[in-house]
């Protein structure tokens, strides 16, 4: 054994054992059956740690080694490794000796003791995963998002197992296709793998789930604060040309008042989809165009796939060719494949000169009113291929060194992303960048939010996007959201009020359509639909500052922002299997309906008090009820002692400054909330400069105190005037604010 900075080395006959403590509940394990150096992908964000105190115990069959939270013992005659509490208890261990190499794969075994299994990322299928076999390789699958569909845009080889005593997380930092049997196989073991790499894992100890994504997270890093326009409606088809149909659809949503931030521009603003041009034809004045929408407040964001069209009269091919920068074949030849423009070369985003190159290529698109970039078939997808993608034997340059595609496959879309996040960061140093992304790979939330690609109009794509959606927050990724109405296919006016609905709680909210379907605007489904979703879309406005407060909070803690029941009531139970209900933040639970023809549907309400949010109508939890859910109706609850944030509707982010923010207090014993303020558009917060503030109150027999304080103070043009409501509270005696008596029908603070 030797002993390291920050573990152990241990070495038998047949291979060797690598463990870092890197925090007192974070342990990397790496097992390896040659002299190789470890190696992590683009996945881990963290470089450097503050390794904890730990001992070390070394006895004739084992080694134990001890942290403030965790011991971990290794059994020196096969190195497997067993993870245990502080009382000795069994968290984890490995099974029959663990890790196993083969001529194929490298897999580590494990015993099963887990009820549950979350995470995996963007997966078909129910929110837990027990008993279930996934595979982790990155596929433009189109519109088969169903149960059985094994593959799909994004890659996140990271679980939290968990049972009535333990919970944890494994995050297995291997790029190559992995693979995870979760009980299908054997009710004794679970394991997981990959098809070529390293067995290289990180072990996640944390007291909930809670804690397991903050650590996950704290490895693979965090969102950093979205610009505040991105947290609006967005309306995007393939596609929207000429521009004068650009311009039509914007002003619709003007002069029928639906609050709109963005429209997105698909392949065909491009002239024979060659990426970083314009289609003289349909978009004939363009800058143009670009300007009005932007005096109507929209934001445009258009999509650039990392094909390049094989013609040397294009400048953007020609230089890649002369530069040497695409993808090459096993033969040391650039690869050619067929995608939108025909055929096409790949920039190898994982060189750093190509990552430049790329970014610098949305300068000019930038400077003309560009506000975001739309990254697509960046898995990336081929066409006409059996495997929808490159040979597997294709090269990349990956810090000067050669790796095959099969390695370089999964993360492609991480450094595709970070090419153009850091672009449009060198174009506009103090303005947040917004990228969209299909594909990705753990930690993918630093570069961009992401869509779960062609989904297709039917209620079962609508109640799929919630597992979905809840499993990618948990695996780190809080950014995220489904196509509105559904991709392919042809939605109806119940499908799109009940997609609505819902969407307007998921974190990103974007409404888009394929080619030659019926129209999906919020017009395009008659009166009611339109009426209907302008009272949504106005409610995700109206609750602005409750939302932008969960991405402060993600970006602090990597904490989802649409949750699974069990994220905050993990002590209950009956929420360990909920797929179909979420929490908005801790204290909106929503429970959309995803039927057709439905006016009610079965709610779970965990412990404590919840409110109707319509009704204020009271509810004990712990218990399941039927509730109303007419079409214009989706059930909406509120926990006791639950606080909300509201503002004003506005028609886009930056339409009227707003002088007020409402704070809903729900009757409770007690509440806390943390607000966060800044300008939503620059990076001045990164220099302190924003507001934020802590919130609570304590109610007693009819009398509130209510605290309000302003722990940081930075953004001076934050909004001056807070106004209380009290929701559901019995007749209220007195109401003080930070332990001032104030009049009860002026509860408001004015800064
Ligand atoms: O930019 C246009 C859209 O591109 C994406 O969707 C396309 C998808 O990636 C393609 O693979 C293709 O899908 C075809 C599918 O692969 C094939 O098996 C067959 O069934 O026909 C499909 C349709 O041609 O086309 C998709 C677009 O229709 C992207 O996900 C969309 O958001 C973009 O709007």
């Amino acid at each position: 054994m030797i002993k390291t900075s920050e573990g152990i080395i241990v070495r038998n006959e047949k291979r060797k054992l690598e463990l870092r403590v890197l925090s007192d509940k974070i342990i990397n394990v790496f097992v390896s059956d040659k002299e190789e150096k470890r190696k992590d992908t683009i996945a881990i964000e963290r470089k450097e740690y503050d390794i904890p105190k730990f001992t070390l115990k070394e006895e004739l069959e084992s080694i134990l080694i001890e942290t403030n939270s965790l011991k971990v013992k290794i059994d020196k005659n096969d190195l497997s490794v067993s993870f245990l509490d502080k009382n000795e208890n069994i968290i984890n261990e490995d099974y029959k000796g663990g890790v196993k190499f083969s001529e194929t794969d490298v897999r580590c075994y494990k015993k099963l003791r887990e009820d549950h299994f979350y995470g995996f990322g963007e997966k078909a299928g129910y929110l837990d995963k027990k008993g279930e076999r996934l595979e982790m390789w990155n596929t433009d699958e189109f519109m088969t998002h169903n149960q059985t569909t094994k593959l799909l845009y994004e890659s996140y080889p990271f679980f939290i197992g968990m049972n009535d005593y333990h919970t944890y997380g494994i995050f297995l930092d291997n790029s190559f296709r992995s693979f995870f049997d979760m009980g299908q196989e054997s009710q004794e073991y679970y394991f997981f793998g990959a098809y070529g790499g390293q067995m290289n894992y990180y072990f996640i100890y944390g007291q909930d789930i809670k804690e397991v994504v903050e650590n996950y997270t704290y490895l693979t890093g965090r969102i950093s604060l979205p610009p505040l326009w991105v947290l609006g409606y967005q309306q995007s088809r393939y596609s929207y040309t000429p521009q004068e149909r650009v311009l039509k659809i914007a002003k619709t949503f003007r002069e029928k008042d639906i609050p709109c931030d963005v429209i997105y521009l698909d392949i065909d603003y491009m002239e024979g989809y060659r990426v970083f041009t314009w289609n003289k034809d349909t978009f004939k004045n363009y800058k143009e165009m670009l300007k009005q929408l932007k005096e109507m407040g929209f934001k445009v964001v258009t999509i650039v796939d990392p094909g390049v069209k094989r013609d040397y009269d294009y400048h953007v091919y020609r230089e890649g060719i002369e530069k040497g920068y695409f993808v090459k074949d096993k033969y040391g030849i650039t690869y050619v494949g067929k995608v939108w423009p025909g055929e096409a070369c790949f920039p190898d985003f994982l060189q750093e000169e190509v990552r430049y190159w790329w970014g610098e290529k949305h300068r000019e698109f930038i400077k003309d009113g560009i506000d975001g970039i739309w990254n697509d078939m960046n898995e990336p997808a081929v066409f006409e291929t059996p495997t929808k993608t490159m040979p597997e034997d294709n090269i990349h340059i990956l810090d000067g060194e050669k790796i095959l595609h099969k390695e370089a496959h999964n993360i492609y879309a991480n450094y595709m992303a970070m090419a153009t996040r850091d672009g449009l960061l060198r174009i506009k140093p103090n303005e947040r960048p917004f990228v969209l992304t299909r594909a990705g790979f753990s930690g993918i939330q630093r570069y961009a939010a992401m869509w779960t690609g062609d989904n297709k109009s039917l209620y079962e794509h609508l109640l799929m996007m919630m597992p979905m959606l809840i499993n990618i927050g948990l695996s780190g990724q809080p950014f995220a959201g489904a196509d509105v109405g559904g991709f392919e296919g042809d939605c109806n006016e119940e499908l799109f009020i009940r997609w609505i609905e819902a969407a307007i709680f998921t974190p990103f909210l974007r409404v888009h359509s394929a080619i030659g379907t019926k129209d999906q605007e919020p017009w395009s489904f008659g009166k009611k639909a339109e009426d209907i979703s302008r009272k949504y879309i106005k409610m995700r406005y109206e609750l602005l500052p409750y939302l932008y407060d969960l991405f402060y909070t993600a970006s602090q803690k990597g904490y989802p922002i649409m949750r699974p029941l069990v994220f905050e009531y993990q002590d209950d139970e009956n929420t360990h299997k909920i797929y179909d209900e979420f929490l908005l933040g801790d204290n909106l639970l929503i429970a959309p309906v995803y039927l057709p023809s439905k006016e009610k549907r079965e709610v779970y309400l965990p412990k404590g008090i919840w409110y109707d949010y319509w009704t204020g109508k009271e509810f004990k939890g712990e218990s399941y009820y039927l509730v109303d859910a007419p079409i214009d109706i989706v059930p909406l609850f509120v926990k006791e002692g639950g606080i909300l944030l509201k503002q004003q509707p506005q028609s886009f982010v930056g339409e009227k400054e707003i002088k007020e923010i409402i704070i809903e207090i729900y009757k409770g014993e007690e509440g806390h909330y943390l607000h966060y303020e800044d300008d939503g558009k620059s990076f001045d917060y990164t220099k302190g400069i924003y507001n934020l503030f802590e919130i609570g109150f304590k109610y007693q027999r009819g009398k509130i105190d209510i605290k309000f304080d302003r722990i940081h103070s930075g953004y001076e043009k934050g909004v001056k005037k807070y106004k209380f409501v009290l929701k559901n509270f019995d007749e209220i005696e007195e109401v003080k604010i930070n332990g001032k008596k104030v009049d009860k029908e002026k509860c408001e603070v004015i800064l």
